[in-house]
């Protein structure tokens, strides 16, 4: 492991009864990259993050956050470590407003149970950090609107923003365009490029390719549970392996 590299996988291999859904996945993410990972559908990429956010234990090798060996630490100690993750379905309190949805995040990431109904001081505190992080990515007059009526590229923004409440080294987004309408795509993208400018190393999953090649540092090509390649995105499309891998599907 590099001394830079702020999360490492060393050998990562799931095995669910007789499957193989990962193998020896080795890969070193420097601080502040931007990674995007790519791959056929069922390739294992959501799997990958599953192992990497403590979602799945690997049957085989090692995960590092900042040089610790988190391999069998559970989510939310993962979480503390620095690590934010969104899923591809909303995680939103659809009952809540926007800034009580930031708010729990900030609240959670503060440490003990997170509840709508702390004490003013600390709620406060949740507060200007919820409202900082809505700011951030350009929904703060959207505070009082509740989740439930959301558009869906909204929901992507506060997920974002729950996210930055949290204040993470490191964060997986996984598709974050999956169901955005193709008008939202350009203000997420500069979402997701803001976040990548406050100084955090961000792991996307994406099948929107030009989000992809326009966003990211480097490509990790997935297929069948394998790393098939690590690089550049020109390279990574110039790479007759990827390719072929992904002949009969649109690149
Ligand atoms: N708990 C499990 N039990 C059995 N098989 C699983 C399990 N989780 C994932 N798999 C299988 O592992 C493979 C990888 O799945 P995964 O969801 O990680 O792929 P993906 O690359 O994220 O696909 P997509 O792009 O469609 O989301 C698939 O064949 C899936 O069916």
């Amino acid at each position: 492991m590099t001394d830079h590299a702020v999360l490492s996988l060393e050998h990562v291999g799931l095995r669910i009864g007789g499957a193989r859904i990962l193998h020896d996945i080795a890969l070193e993410i420097p601080v502040g990259e931007m990674l995007g990972v790519i791959g056929p559908n069922g390739a294992g990429k959501t799997t990958l993050f599953n192992v990497v956010s403590g979602v799945v234990r690997p049957t085989e090798g090692v995960v590092r956050l900042d040089g610790q060996d988190v391999t069998r630490e559970p989510i939310h100690r993962r979480a503390v470590a620095g690590l934010g993750r969104t899923f591809q379905t909303s995680s939103l309190f659809p009952g809540l407003t926007v800034l009580e949805n930031v708010r729990l995040a900030a609240q959670a990431h503060a440490g003990g149970a997170a509840s709508v109904f702390r004490t003013p001081r600390r709620t406060d505190a949740a507060t200007r950090v919820a409202l900082d992080a809505l700011a951030e990515v350009g929904l703060e007059r959207r505070a009082d609107a509740g989740a439930a009526g959301l558009a869906h590229g909204e929901k992507r923004k506060v997920e974002i923003a729950m996210l930055i409440a949290m204040d993470p080294k490191v964060v997986l987004l996984d598709e974050p365009m999956a169901g955005v309408a193709s008008g939202d795509v350009p203000a997420i993208t500069e979402v997701i490029r803001g976040l990548h400018r406050g100084g955090r190393t961000v792991l996307m999953v994406e099948h929107h390719m030009e989000v992809v090649l326009g966003l990211v540092d480097r490509v990790a090509v997935m297929h069948h549970g394998e790393l098939l390649a690590v690089d550049t995105p020109e390279a990574v499309m110039a790479n007759p392996a990827v390719q072929s891998a992904y002949l009969g599907e649109a690149v």
